[in-house]
């Protein structure tokens, strides 16, 4: 039978993988490990009615014994763990949901709805090494992917309105702490119905801008603010999340380096776990906007259209809605003042599913056909 290590599984975005395999059935027909850098020895998850030790996630020698390893233990492990296991000479399959390995020339970014061919090929190609992408791109095209797959698409600027998740655990945490400060500071004034809202926002920017306010993990206040900042610097004034727009776009779709411009701002906001992003899209011919939904709408079984209307958005095109499930919703769709080739659209997505887990998981299906 053959063995899958899986590492990371109680983080958060392997939390949400495991659930995922749960929830989906995955736990068939291969031996599951379950490794820990920190809990060797102790009780891991329970699946299928057995409670499995966990196993050193150090421990390269078992790590080697496995065909696949899924990891959602992040970046540095994978830094430190993989070249082990390649000076080893190990043969297996490495998942991984860190963007370490993303950009090396014999790797593939995974997102099988939009790019199967490619997977398919790398697979075929005997190429061993598949990382889930960033979850701003994947969300992008698993929203977009109708326009791409018909090569409508010249270039796209998109803004971005990025959850807490997408900078960790801890940050989720620091932001509904932000919430109950501002809450609690403010709770006198919202009991008086009868207060000045002057003296309601005086109130809430003093408790934002107190010293003591938690802004350990942001680095600023998010909570009645946002931060247009995510990641670090590239030489060229972006952030490296911009950066990873075109970068990560282009490879998935199995394009040459920067051959669908792809550029915009990402900005962290306050919602949980779900990105939002307004697209700017540059279609290189002017396609009527029917053509436009039925492409967007017959991409793939997750993306669906919402009509351009108040009451449709309000209800369909937010983050409290669409966090939890796989929906991918595009809606305020429409042609742009600028000319008949330009095409705005707003799109929402569960970055900790579609943008993390999901792929991964999915991968780990089509890597086990694969081997049979
Ligand atoms: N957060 C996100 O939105 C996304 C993250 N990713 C990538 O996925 C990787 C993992 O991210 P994320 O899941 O956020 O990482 P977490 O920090 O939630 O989990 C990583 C590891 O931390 C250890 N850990 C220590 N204390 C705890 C605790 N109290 N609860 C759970 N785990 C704990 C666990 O390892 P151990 O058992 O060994 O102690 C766990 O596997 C990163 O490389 C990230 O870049 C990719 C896409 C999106
Ligand atoms: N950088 C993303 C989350 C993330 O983990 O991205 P990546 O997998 O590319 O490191 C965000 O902050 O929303």
């Amino acid at each position: 039978m053959k063995k899958v290590g899986i590492v990371g599984w109680r983080g958060m975005v392997g939390s949400v993988l495991m659930e995922r395999m749960r929830q989906e059935g995955d736990f068939q027909g291969y031996e599951p490990l379950f490794f820990s850098t920190s809990q060797a020895g102790q009780a891991g998850p329970e699946v299928n009615g057995t409670v499995h030790e966990l196993m050193d996630g150090r421990n390269v020698a078992l790590l080697a014994e496995m065909d696949i390893i899924v990891s959602c233990q992040g970046g540095s492990y994978t830094a430190e763990v993989y070249p082990q296991l390649m000076a080893k000479g190990w043969q297996g399959y490495w998942i991984d949901a860190a963007s370490k390995l993303r950009l090396d020339a014999d790797s593939i970014i995974v997102l099988d709805p939009v790019n199967r061919k490619v997977i398919d090929q790398g697979l075929a190609k005997g190429i061993k090494k598949y990382i889930g992408g960033n979850c701003t791109v994947s969300l992008m095209l698993m929203a977009l992917g109708g326009l791409f797959e018909r090569g409508w698409v010249e270039w796209i600027s998109s803004q971005t309105y990025q959850a807490a998740s997408g900078a960790g655990a801890k940050n989720m945490r620091e932001l509904v702490e932000q919430m109950r400060l501002v809450g609690e500071n403010a709770g006198y004034l919202l009991d008086n119905p009868a207060s000045a809202i002057l003296e309601l926002d005086r109130n809430v920017v003093e408790t934002l801008r107190n010293p003591a306010f938690p802004i350990n993990n942001f680095g600023a206040p998010l909570a009645g603010s946002l931060i247009p900042w995510i990641d670090t610097a590239m030489d060229n004034g972006q952030t490296r999340e911009e950066w990873k727009g075109v970068t990560e776009t282009n490879k998935i779709l199995g394009l040459a380096p920067g051959q669908i411009p792809v550029d915009g701002c990402c900005v962290r906001i306050s919602a949980m776990r779900c990105h939002s992003q307004a697209f700017t899209i540059k279609l290189n011919k002017d396609v009527p906007l029917t053509e436009i939904e039925q492409a967007i709408a017959g991409h793939n079984p997750w993306v669906h259209l919402v009509a351009n209307t108040k009451e449709q958005t309000l209800k369909e095109l937010t983050p409290a809605r669409v966090t939890g499930t796989l929906d991918i919703p595009v809606g305020r769709l429409r042609k742009m003042n600028l000319g008949p080739e330009y095409v705005s659209a707003f799109s929402v997505g569960d970055q900790l599913l579609w943008g993390a887990a999901e792929p991964v998981r999915r991968m780990l299906k089509i890597a086990l056909e694969h081997i049979g």
